[in-house]
């Protein structure tokens, strides 16, 4: 399959190296600076200590340079992708979101009129090290589902290295992702503490508890104890990760916080509900930023 990915960045490069197994890639970057990096170097991809080289191709964005692929991964952040609408309005070849967040739902909803899309939630940690290089931090896997449901035929297949599970609702699969990132990336970027704290210290842990109280009722989260417990298992899983959102602070960039917990104030306002601690909690990151 030719498989175009756009955003040369640490998902990018992750799902880049990992498909370049099976077929053939090409990753669609901002600038021809890094373009002509990775079609000198290939991706670098890091892991467990050992340095793997995968040769794919690279091109700068352009209209022309997205067509005919049978899969186009969209691997910018949310806040990137008003940049490149017009080129995903141009191209005809299938899409697939990955990014975290809710924002890109309306525009997925309006592009699938024309054309196959699919959304996806990524469940392993990168982090890119140089234009080539990026470090699998996390393995895990991704979900997939096409947000129309008679548009099914995602034509990359799992397998061990890069396990791919398809789900039947593309709704429930980005509320719960959501869910996940809207208690721990805010919490952990304003707090400035790695995943786990928020379990491990007990004041952080109220202030946890507060807040799933608030945005399960908001979203109206039917699994209310399976859902906490899902959240709770990857604060333990990753604890001694930092969540995208504070390396984000960290590294001065934007944050996806509009995304998601403005996402979830939409979701308030909207039902004329108060939402305290998730509106500080949006305005602290925003500050941040
Ligand atoms: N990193 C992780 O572990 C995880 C990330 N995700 C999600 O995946 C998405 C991508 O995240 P991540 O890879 O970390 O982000 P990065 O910031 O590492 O990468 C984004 C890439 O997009 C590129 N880009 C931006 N605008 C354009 C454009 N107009 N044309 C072409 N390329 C462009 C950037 O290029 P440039 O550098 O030149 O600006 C950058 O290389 C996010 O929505 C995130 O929430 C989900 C799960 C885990
Ligand atoms: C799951 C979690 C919270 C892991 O850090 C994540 O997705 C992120 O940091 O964005």
């Amino acid at each position: 399959m030719k498989i175009g990915i756009i955003g040369g960045g640490a998902i990018g490069l992750l799902m880049g190296a990992y498909l370049a197994e099976e077929h053939a890639v090409t990753i669609v970057t901002r600038s021809e600076g890094q373009a002509e990096d990775i079609r000198h170097n290939g991706i670098h991809l890091v892991k467990d200590g050992q340095e793997y080289i995968k040769k794919v191709e690279a091109a700068p964005i352009s209209v022309q340079s997205l067509n005919d692929f049978d899969l186009i991964v969209v691997a910018v952040k949310q806040y990137a992708l008003e940049e490149i609408v017009s080129v995903l309005e141009g191209t005809n070849s299938s899409l697939f979101f990955v990014q975290n967040g809710m924002s890109h739902v309306e525009l997925v909803k309006r592009l699938s009129h024309d054309k196959t899309v699919f959304v996806g939630v990524v469940e392993h940690g990168a982090l890119k090290t140089n234009h080539h290089t990026v470090v699998h931090t996390g393995v895990g896997l991704v979900k997939v589902s096409a947000y129309q449901q008679n548009q099914w035929n995602f034509p990359i297949t799992s397998n061990a290295d890069f396990p791919i599970v398809y789900e039947e609702n593309p709704h429930d699969m980005l509320t719960k992702k959501l869910v996940v990132n809207a208690m721990i990336n805010p919490l952990t970027a304003v707090l400035g503490v790695p995943n786990g704290d928020l379990l491990n210290n007990g004041y952080y842990k109220q202030l946890f508890d507060s807040l799933f109280e608030e945005i399960s009722g908001l979203l109206q989260i039917e699994d209310y104890n399976g859902m906490k417990v899902h959240i709770e298992s990857i604060c333990r899983k990753t604890a001694r990760n930092y969540s995208s959102m504070l390396r984000d602070i960290q590294e001065q960039r934007p944050t996806e916080i509009d995304s998601i917990l403005g996402y979830v104030l939409k979701v308030a306002a909207e039902k004329n509900w108060r939402a305290p601690i998730t509106s500080s909690l949006y305005l602290m990151v925003k500050g941040k930023e």
